[in-house]
Protein backbone atom coordinates (compact mmCIF):
# COMPACT_ATOMS: atom_id res chain seq x y z
CA UNK A 1 0.00 0.00 0.00
CA UNK A 2 1.32 3.26 -1.24
CA UNK A 3 2.35 5.25 2.18
CA UNK A 4 0.93 8.88 3.00
CA UNK A 5 3.41 11.50 2.29
CA UNK A 6 4.39 14.04 4.81
CA UNK A 7 4.98 16.61 2.55
CA UNK A 8 1.70 16.55 0.73
CA UNK A 9 -0.87 14.32 3.39
CA UNK A 10 -3.94 13.73 0.72
CA UNK A 11 -4.97 10.39 0.32
CA UNK A 12 -7.39 9.00 -2.53
CA UNK A 13 -7.56 12.48 -4.24
CA UNK A 14 -8.95 13.63 -0.14
CA UNK A 15 -7.40 16.72 1.53
CA UNK A 16 -6.34 16.13 4.77
CA UNK A 17 -9.05 18.72 6.66
CA UNK A 18 -12.01 19.45 4.41
CA UNK A 19 -14.51 16.73 4.71
CA UNK A 20 -14.72 16.10 1.35
CA UNK A 21 -12.85 14.91 -2.15
CA UNK A 22 -13.25 14.90 -5.76
CA UNK A 23 -16.19 15.90 -7.26
CA UNK A 24 -17.76 17.02 -4.21
CA UNK A 25 -16.58 20.65 -4.87
CA UNK A 26 -18.02 23.47 -7.00
CA UNK A 27 -16.24 26.14 -8.92
CA UNK A 28 -18.45 28.60 -6.86
CA UNK A 29 -17.22 28.73 -3.28
CA UNK A 30 -18.71 30.74 -0.38
CA UNK A 31 -16.56 30.79 2.54
CA UNK A 32 -17.86 32.14 6.28
CA UNK A 33 -15.80 31.88 9.37
CA UNK A 34 -18.49 30.26 11.71
CA UNK A 35 -19.39 26.47 10.55
CA UNK A 36 -23.07 26.95 12.06
CA UNK A 37 -23.79 28.86 9.61
CA UNK A 38 -23.18 26.56 6.98
CA UNK A 39 -26.13 24.65 7.82
CA UNK A 40 -28.08 27.57 8.13
CA UNK A 41 -27.84 28.66 5.03
CA UNK A 42 -28.17 25.44 3.64
CA UNK A 43 -32.29 25.55 3.71
CA UNK A 44 -32.13 28.60 1.00
CA UNK A 45 -30.00 26.21 -1.15
CA UNK A 46 -31.69 22.99 -3.46
CA UNK A 47 -30.39 19.83 -4.06
CA UNK A 48 -27.67 20.06 -1.45
CA UNK A 49 -24.63 17.38 -0.03
CA UNK A 50 -24.08 17.43 3.57
CA UNK A 51 -20.22 16.70 3.71
CA UNK A 52 -20.55 16.86 6.94
CA UNK A 53 -17.76 18.79 9.39
CA UNK A 54 -14.17 18.11 10.54
CA UNK A 55 -12.64 20.75 12.78
CA UNK A 56 -14.54 24.06 11.91
CA UNK A 57 -14.73 23.00 8.19
CA UNK A 58 -18.22 22.06 7.45
CA UNK A 59 -18.76 22.26 3.44
CA UNK A 60 -22.19 21.93 2.01
CA UNK A 61 -22.73 22.06 -1.94
CA UNK A 62 -25.76 22.62 -3.99
CA UNK A 63 -27.94 24.49 -6.23
CA UNK A 64 -28.89 28.23 -5.69
CA UNK A 65 -30.88 30.34 -8.24
CA UNK A 66 -29.70 27.28 -10.93
CA UNK A 67 -25.85 27.48 -9.97
CA UNK A 68 -23.89 25.18 -8.63
CA UNK A 69 -22.31 26.47 -5.02
CA UNK A 70 -20.19 25.14 -2.43
CA UNK A 71 -19.65 26.61 1.02
CA UNK A 72 -17.35 25.99 3.03
CA UNK A 73 -16.49 27.48 6.98
CA UNK A 74 -12.84 29.00 6.95
CA UNK A 75 -12.78 29.10 11.37
CA UNK A 76 -11.52 32.41 12.93
CA UNK A 77 -8.31 33.99 12.01
CA UNK A 78 -5.57 32.94 9.01
CA UNK A 79 -3.79 29.16 9.54
CA UNK A 80 -7.59 27.62 9.47
CA UNK A 81 -8.31 30.34 6.09
CA UNK A 82 -5.56 29.30 4.17
CA UNK A 83 -6.16 25.59 4.82
CA UNK A 84 -9.24 25.85 3.73
CA UNK A 85 -8.66 28.02 0.85
CA UNK A 86 -5.28 25.86 -0.85
CA UNK A 87 -7.95 22.61 -0.21
CA UNK A 88 -10.89 24.23 -2.28
CA UNK A 89 -9.18 24.95 -5.10
CA UNK A 90 -7.18 21.85 -5.05
CA UNK A 91 -10.49 20.38 -5.39
CA UNK A 92 -11.43 22.51 -7.60
CA UNK A 93 -12.95 25.75 -6.74
CA UNK A 94 -12.39 28.63 -9.39
CA UNK A 95 -13.92 31.66 -7.29
CA UNK A 96 -14.25 32.06 -3.31
CA UNK A 97 -16.24 34.62 -1.89
CA UNK A 98 -15.93 34.97 1.91
CA UNK A 99 -19.39 35.80 3.58
CA UNK A 100 -19.04 37.63 7.08
CA UNK A 101 -19.39 40.09 9.44
CA UNK A 102 -16.94 42.79 10.64
CA UNK A 103 -17.15 46.18 12.57
CA UNK A 104 -17.76 49.53 10.54
CA UNK A 105 -15.13 52.42 11.55
CA UNK A 106 -17.36 54.82 10.00
CA UNK A 107 -20.50 56.71 11.52
CA UNK A 108 -22.77 56.45 8.36
CA UNK A 109 -22.49 52.85 7.61
CA UNK A 110 -25.38 51.01 9.59
CA UNK A 111 -25.47 47.63 11.20
CA UNK A 112 -27.48 45.38 8.95
CA UNK A 113 -25.65 47.00 5.74
CA UNK A 114 -23.14 45.31 3.75
CA UNK A 115 -19.40 46.40 2.67
CA UNK A 116 -18.09 44.75 -1.14
CA UNK A 117 -14.05 44.84 -0.28
CA UNK A 118 -12.37 46.07 -2.91
CA UNK A 119 -8.99 45.52 -0.93
CA UNK A 120 -7.59 44.61 2.59
CA UNK A 121 -4.74 46.03 4.93
CA UNK A 122 -3.59 44.85 7.87
CA UNK A 123 -1.33 42.54 10.18
CA UNK A 124 -1.86 38.94 9.38
CA UNK A 125 0.85 36.46 9.77
CA UNK A 126 -0.17 34.48 7.03
CA UNK A 127 -1.20 37.45 4.58
CA UNK A 128 2.17 38.54 5.17
CA UNK A 129 3.63 34.79 4.67
CA UNK A 130 1.95 34.83 1.13
CA UNK A 131 3.25 38.06 -0.02
CA UNK A 132 6.47 36.08 -0.61
CA UNK A 133 4.30 33.94 -2.74
CA UNK A 134 3.00 36.41 -4.79
CA UNK A 135 -0.12 37.30 -3.17
CA UNK A 136 -1.42 40.93 -3.30
CA UNK A 137 -5.16 42.05 -1.21
CA UNK A 138 -6.89 43.21 -3.91
CA UNK A 139 -9.92 41.46 -4.32
CA UNK A 140 -11.04 40.45 -8.36
CA UNK A 141 -12.74 44.17 -9.71
CA UNK A 142 -15.38 41.45 -11.60
CA UNK A 143 -16.18 40.34 -8.29
CA UNK A 144 -16.79 43.19 -6.15
CA UNK A 145 -18.48 44.61 -8.71
CA UNK A 146 -20.87 41.94 -9.31
CA UNK A 147 -21.59 41.92 -5.52
CA UNK A 148 -22.51 45.68 -5.61
CA UNK A 149 -24.46 45.56 -8.42
CA UNK A 150 -26.78 41.97 -6.79
CA UNK A 151 -26.93 43.64 -3.81
CA UNK A 152 -28.81 47.05 -5.33
CA UNK A 153 -30.83 44.44 -7.84
CA UNK A 154 -32.02 42.93 -4.45
CA UNK A 155 -32.93 46.65 -2.96
CA UNK A 156 -29.85 46.53 -0.12
CA UNK A 157 -27.47 48.46 0.86
CA UNK A 158 -23.74 47.72 0.02
CA UNK A 159 -20.99 50.24 -1.02
CA UNK A 160 -17.43 49.23 -2.09
CA UNK A 161 -14.54 49.38 0.15
CA UNK A 162 -11.06 48.94 1.92
CA UNK A 163 -11.16 46.70 4.95
CA UNK A 164 -8.43 46.06 8.00
CA UNK A 165 -8.19 42.34 8.93
CA UNK A 166 -5.79 41.46 12.14
CA UNK A 167 -5.06 38.22 14.06
CA UNK A 168 -6.73 40.04 17.22
CA UNK A 169 -10.21 40.38 17.91
CA UNK A 170 -9.62 41.89 21.93
CA UNK A 171 -6.40 43.63 21.86
CA UNK A 172 -6.09 44.01 18.33
CA UNK A 173 -9.32 45.92 17.71
CA UNK A 174 -8.89 47.68 21.13
CA UNK A 175 -11.31 45.62 23.39
CA UNK A 176 -10.80 45.23 27.10
CA UNK A 177 -9.11 42.02 27.21
CA UNK A 178 -7.92 41.42 31.11
CA UNK A 179 -10.35 41.36 34.04
CA UNK A 180 -7.86 42.18 36.98
CA UNK A 181 -9.96 44.30 40.10
CA UNK A 182 -8.22 48.10 39.37
CA UNK A 183 -6.09 47.28 36.56
CA UNK A 184 -6.64 49.10 33.31
CA UNK A 185 -5.86 47.81 29.82
CA UNK A 186 -3.35 48.54 27.92
CA UNK A 187 -4.55 50.52 24.70
CA UNK A 188 -3.03 49.61 21.55
CA UNK A 189 -4.80 52.41 19.23
CA UNK A 190 -5.02 49.97 16.54
CA UNK A 191 -8.55 51.02 15.45
CA UNK A 192 -7.88 55.03 15.45
CA UNK A 193 -4.59 53.40 13.16
CA UNK A 194 -6.84 51.67 10.87
CA UNK A 195 -9.21 54.45 10.29
CA UNK A 196 -6.57 56.94 9.62
CA UNK A 197 -4.95 54.30 6.96
CA UNK A 198 -8.27 54.42 5.32
CA UNK A 199 -10.28 51.23 6.30
CA UNK A 200 -13.89 51.46 6.80
CA UNK A 201 -14.44 48.09 8.53
CA UNK A 202 -12.06 45.59 10.90
CA UNK A 203 -12.20 42.07 10.90
CA UNK A 204 -10.45 38.80 10.59
CA UNK A 205 -10.24 37.20 7.59
CA UNK A 206 -10.24 39.31 3.92
CA UNK A 207 -6.68 40.30 4.30
CA UNK A 208 -5.67 36.47 3.93
CA UNK A 209 -8.40 35.01 1.69
CA UNK A 210 -7.53 37.88 -1.01
CA UNK A 211 -3.43 37.28 -0.77
CA UNK A 212 -3.48 33.80 -0.21
CA UNK A 213 -6.20 33.56 -3.23
CA UNK A 214 -4.89 35.76 -5.58
CA UNK A 215 -1.33 33.69 -4.24
CA UNK A 216 -2.97 30.09 -5.67
CA UNK A 217 -4.66 31.47 -9.08
CA UNK A 218 -8.16 31.76 -7.15
CA UNK A 219 -10.63 35.30 -8.03
CA UNK A 220 -11.52 36.35 -4.61
CA UNK A 221 -13.72 38.89 -2.89
CA UNK A 222 -15.36 39.51 0.20
CA UNK A 223 -18.90 40.83 1.21
CA UNK A 224 -19.20 41.86 4.58
CA UNK A 225 -22.06 42.26 6.78
CA UNK A 226 -22.16 44.90 8.99
CA UNK A 227 -22.26 43.67 12.53
CA UNK A 228 -21.23 46.61 14.69
CA UNK A 229 -20.12 50.01 14.67
CA UNK A 230 -17.02 51.00 16.42
CA UNK A 231 -17.68 54.85 15.70
CA UNK A 232 -21.41 54.84 17.22
CA UNK A 233 -21.11 51.40 19.44
CA UNK A 234 -23.90 49.92 18.00
CA UNK A 235 -24.12 46.17 17.85
CA UNK A 236 -26.49 44.39 16.15
CA UNK A 237 -27.74 41.15 18.70
CA UNK A 238 -29.34 38.86 16.07
CA UNK A 239 -27.13 38.32 12.41
CA UNK A 240 -29.40 35.87 10.89
CA UNK A 241 -30.81 38.30 8.49
CA UNK A 242 -27.92 40.17 7.70
CA UNK A 243 -26.43 36.18 7.53
CA UNK A 244 -28.90 35.05 4.74
CA UNK A 245 -28.62 37.89 2.93
CA UNK A 246 -25.45 37.13 2.28
CA UNK A 247 -26.26 34.57 0.47
CA UNK A 248 -28.87 36.24 -1.35
CA UNK A 249 -26.19 38.87 -2.49
CA UNK A 250 -23.08 36.73 -3.51
CA UNK A 251 -25.43 33.50 -5.05
CA UNK A 252 -26.74 36.69 -7.49
CA UNK A 253 -23.87 37.71 -8.17
CA UNK A 254 -22.38 34.52 -9.16
CA UNK A 255 -25.72 33.82 -10.95
CA UNK A 256 -25.93 36.40 -12.77
CA UNK A 257 -22.31 36.85 -14.24
CA UNK A 258 -21.31 34.37 -17.45
CA UNK A 259 -18.01 33.81 -15.72
CA UNK A 260 -16.64 31.39 -18.93
CA UNK A 261 -16.98 34.87 -20.73
CA UNK A 262 -14.75 37.03 -18.89
CA UNK A 263 -11.00 36.86 -18.20
CA UNK A 264 -8.78 36.82 -14.94
CA UNK A 265 -8.50 38.46 -12.57
O1 LIG B 1 -18.53 36.64 10.82
P1 LIG B 1 -17.30 35.81 10.67
O2 LIG B 1 -17.11 35.27 9.31
O3 LIG B 1 -17.25 34.73 11.71
O4 LIG B 1 -16.06 36.81 10.92
C1 LIG B 1 -15.86 37.68 12.00
O5 LIG B 1 -16.29 37.16 13.26
C2 LIG B 1 -15.20 36.51 13.93
C3 LIG B 1 -14.97 37.15 15.28
O6 LIG B 1 -16.10 37.06 16.08
C4 LIG B 1 -13.98 36.69 13.02
O7 LIG B 1 -13.81 35.53 12.25
C5 LIG B 1 -14.37 37.88 12.21
O8 LIG B 1 -13.67 38.08 11.01
O1 LIG C 1 -16.07 43.82 15.74
C1 LIG C 1 -15.96 42.81 15.01
C2 LIG C 1 -17.08 42.22 14.37
C3 LIG C 1 -16.87 41.10 13.60
N1 LIG C 1 -15.62 40.62 13.49
C4 LIG C 1 -14.55 41.18 14.09
O2 LIG C 1 -13.42 40.68 13.96
N2 LIG C 1 -14.76 42.28 14.83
Amino acid sequence: MAKTSAAFPWKNGRPPHLPCGPGDIAENVLTPGDPDRVRLLADMMEDVTDFGRKREFAVITGTYEGQRLTICSTGIGGPSTEIALVELAMLGAKRVVRIGGMSSLVADYAVGTFIAVDSAIGDTGTALTYRAAGGKAQASPQISQGLVNAATELGLACRPGMVASTDSYYFGQDRRFRSIEGSSDPYGNFIDRFQAQGAIGVEMESEIILTVGGAIGLQTGCLLGVHGNRATDEWLDDYETTQRNLLRIAGRAFSSTDWELRSQP
